[in-house]
């Protein structure tokens, strides 16, 4: 890892499916140059990495194609900040319940998630959150077929939880160390705060 002093850290975008357009966009307005990754190559020099929100299976299938998935886990396990928002958290975490057989992760969050928490139901909906983390309340969130964090390791810090309605209480944001994740997805609101706290975490890891 090269050394940022912010402006010029470099985030790698994962860009193998799902909406890495708008953390792209997200982390411009933040002030952050960023990268898209879709080999092993562009993951050269990279001082974090955003994996966006999409598709887990489709995303873990095409990181074990492209030969990214090792190499991934190696730069997380290595330090490299990383921030997923919902199949992105899916794949920081250590364990999933209701994934696919042959579903598998970059991990590195020890947590166990479980996707497609909130039932069908409530497919979508969005939420205003107090996250004291990202700034004062509210956090207007969305989540689409979203995770939420099951259970949570000792070294796991919770951030954010559903405050009312079926999942009051559940876990949608969470930190351990230079590992962020969020079930919501801020990259699609406006709302750059979750992108800010996180490339202050990437300050602080340089
Ligand atoms: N919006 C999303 O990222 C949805 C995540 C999706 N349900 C999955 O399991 O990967």
């Amino acid at each position: 890892m090269s050394a940022p002093t912010g402006a010029d850290a470099l985030v790698g975008v994962l860009a193998l499916q799902g909406d890495f357009r708008e953390h792209e966009h997200a982390l411009a307005a933040c002030g952050v140059a960023t990268r898209r990754i879709r080999t092993v190559e562009d993951l050269d020099g990279i001082d974090a990495l955003v994996v966006p929100g999409g598709e887990s299976t489709t995303m873990s299938n095409l990181a074990l194609r492209w030969g990214l998935m090792e190499p991934l886990r190696a730069l997380v396990r290595g330090g490299l900040p990383a921030y997923g928002s919902c199949a992105g958290m899916i794949m920081l975490a250590d364990r999933i319940e209701g994934g696919r057989t042959d579903q598998e992760t970059i991990g590195g969050l020890d947590v166990t998630v479980l996707r497609n928490a909130f039932g069908r139901q409530v497919d979508s909906f969005e939420a205003d959150l107090d996250i004291p983390a990202f700034g004062p309340a509210p956090m207007h969130a969305v989540f689409i077929r979203a995770p939420w964090v099951e259970r949570a390791g000792d070294a796991v810090e919770v951030l954010g939880t559903v405050p009312s309605g079926p999942a009051a209480g559940k876990i949608v944001a969470v930190r351990q160390g230079h590992l962020l994740a969020t079930s919501f997805h801020p990259e699609l609101t406006g709302d750059t705060r979750v992108h800010e706290y996180f490339v202050e975490m990437v300050r602080e890891q340089a």
